[in-house]
């Protein structure tokens, strides 16, 4: 036994292993050297690094990783009951200072019977000669009867024992397909510690399968009950659903430290760098509502919410962004976002609006974020920018667009419908009038051409486009478009620039603040 404190955790990493076996997610050696040096930053005890008698590729990884970091963290084969299996687990990690060989033999009814066709006899008699024949070479053996969860309990504590006997220091106890719920789990591992008489010799183990989306309870519950490795993976891949969440177990026994009373040896900031690296080098990515790591795990787009952690990040995130390696919690604005987030995103990026101002913009974002998924920083400052770009005039801008419609196409002439709005004009006698709604159509050379021949109709300001520039403000078939034109209207050049998603709309608007600009000095 080691003298570790009982309230340590050993956090045995099987990414390279289990997670490997993933569809889709096998690496070759030197994917998985980057792996393990990360895994070695984070600080996990032991690395099970793969399968040697799998492939020569395997053997050579787990070799290599042995013989590079297996002064940082022990490096772990695993072996089935077969001598091959086993020398070649002894032979891989032999170069490490800490090697590890884990064998592993299905005790199982429906294991015994139909996949190993094995008796009871015969499985107690191949697990113990496997242990023994592993401890000749290495001291440190793990022992797992796979699929222990689904065996019979008096045989799982005669297994269990006999390979503490043969010399396993862990044993590992795994729900191999996921079926467990918490308390039953919490119950076996109970067990094993009351009724196997050498259990103190050996360190208890948990390996759970996600497949109804327990693993990480599952585990907990494990601990609860006494053991005190976890087996786990970055991300959670492996066989079918996957295994228990490294990252959501060790931010469990952090963030809840005042219920489980439990530590481990892991930087929990190294968490989501080291869980982009698996998701890029497996080709799987980050899940973006993945526990403690996915891009949404501190992210916030309810208005609601986002004037709650404006207020105190408290009300709603339990753990601190940058305790996993994120850079801060991101405020996503969208069409659930309120006022407090946007003027508080306006602030971030230098803007300090007047009422008035923010009123305008923020009905021109709840706009823009009906027609886009997410509206990213620089769309508010575009949208901003456009307000601004405005501000040369008197008051507020006297026309504005009501509703716009063009149909153009290769047949058919261009056309354009339009409606605006004219408010009161300030100091008129009705300046606190209603405002007026004028409605005309006209057709041009493009949809483009027949707002502006509409809009000059309407405003009654005849103009010269002397330029027209449209840019993306962002990336993405969603992107706001800018428009910027110069034209020559009342005597003199002016500049007016629109946004939107839609860049006849953006044109438009453009084109009618710089109507607008006329329009004020004609009123002048
Ligand atoms: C629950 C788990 O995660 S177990 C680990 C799963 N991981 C892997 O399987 C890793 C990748 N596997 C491989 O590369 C191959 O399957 C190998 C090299 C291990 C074996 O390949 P093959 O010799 O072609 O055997 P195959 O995969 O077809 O069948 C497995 C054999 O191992 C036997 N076996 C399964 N588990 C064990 C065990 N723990 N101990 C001894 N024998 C076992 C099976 O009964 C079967 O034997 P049989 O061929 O006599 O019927
Ligand atoms: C090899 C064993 C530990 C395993 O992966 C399982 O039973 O799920
Ligand atoms: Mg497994």
């Amino acid at each position: 036994m080691s003298d570790r404190p009982d309230d340590r955790v050993v956090i045995f990493d099987t990414t390279l292993r289990d997670g490997e076996q993933s569809p889709g997610c096998s690496m070759n050696t030197d994917e998985k050297l980057r792996v393990a040096e990360a895994l070695c930053d984070l600080g996990v005890d032991v690395i099970e690094a793969g399968f040697p008698i799998a492939s020569p590729g395997d053997f050579d990884a787990v070799s290599q990783i042995a013989e590079r970091f297996g002064d940082r963290a022990t490096i772990c084969g695993l072996a089935r009951c077969r001598d091959g299996d086993i020398d070649a687990a002894i032979n891989a990690v032999a170069k490490g200072e800490r090697g590890r060989v884990h064998v592993f033999l299905a005790t199982s009814a429906i294991h015994r019977e139909h996949k190993l066709r094995m008796s009871t006899e015969q499985i107690v008699e191949r697990a113990v000669a496997s242990v023994q024949r592993a401890k000749e070479k290495v001291d440190d053996v793990e022992f797992s009867p796979e699929d222990a969860y689904r065996t019979e309990r008096d045989f799982l504590c005669e297994v269990v024992e006999k390979a503490i006997d043969a010399g396993a220091t862990t044993v590992n106890i795994p729900d191999t397909v996921g079926y467990a719920t918490p308390q039953q789990y919490f119950d076996v591992i109970k067990m094993l510690k009351e009724s196997v008489p050498n259990i103190d010799r050996a360190i208890i183990s948990t390996h759970c399968h996600d497949d109804l989306g327990l693993a990480a309870a599952n585990t907990l519950a494990g601990l609860e009950a006494g053991a005190r490795q976890v087996e786990c993976t970055i991300n959670g891949i492996g066989e079918r659903a996957g295994n228990a969440a490294l990252e959501e177990i060790v931010m469990a026994l952090k963030t809840r430290q005042d219920h489980f009373g439990l530590t481990t040896g892991i930087n929990t900031r190294k968490l989501s760098p080291t869980s982009r690296l698996v998701g890029s080098v497996t080709g799987q990515g980050v899940p973006r509502n993945k526990a403690v790591v996915g891009r949404n795990a501190f992210a916030h787009a309810s208005g609601i919410h986002q004037d709650g952690m404006l207020k105190n990040p408290a009300t709603y995130e339990i753990m601190k962004p940058e305790d996993v390696g994120f850079i801060g919690t991101d405020l996503v604005l969208g069409k659930h976002s309120g006022r407090a987030a946007v003027k508080a995103r306006l602030t971030e990026l230098g803007y300090t609006p007047n009422d008035e101002t923010f009123t305008e913009v923020f009905d021109r974002f709840i706009d823009l974020a009906d027609r886009k998924k997410e509206v990213f920083d620089a769309d508010l400052a575009a949208l901003m920018e456009a307000k601004l770009s405005g501000a040369g005039l008197a008051n507020r801008e006297r026309w504005s667009i009501k509703s716009l419609h063009t149909s153009s196409g290769t047949t058919g002439v261009p056309t354009a419908t339009l409606e605006l709005i004219e408010a009161p004009a300030a100091g008129s006698p009705d300046g606190d009038g209603e405002p007026t709604i004028h409605r005309d159509a006209a057709i041009g050379d493009g949809p483009i051409d027949a707002c502006f021949n509409a809009l000059e109709r309407i405003i009654g300001i005849e103009a010269r486009l002397e330029d027209f520039v449209v840019k993306s403000v962002t990336r993405g078939k969603d992107a706001l478009g800018q428009v910027d034109v110069r034209l020559y209207a009342g005597g003199r050049d002016r500049h007016g620039r629109g946004v939107s998603t839609d860049i006849i709309e953006a044109g438009a608007r453009a084109f009618l603040q710089a109507l607008n600009r006329a329009d004020a000095d004609r009123q002048a």
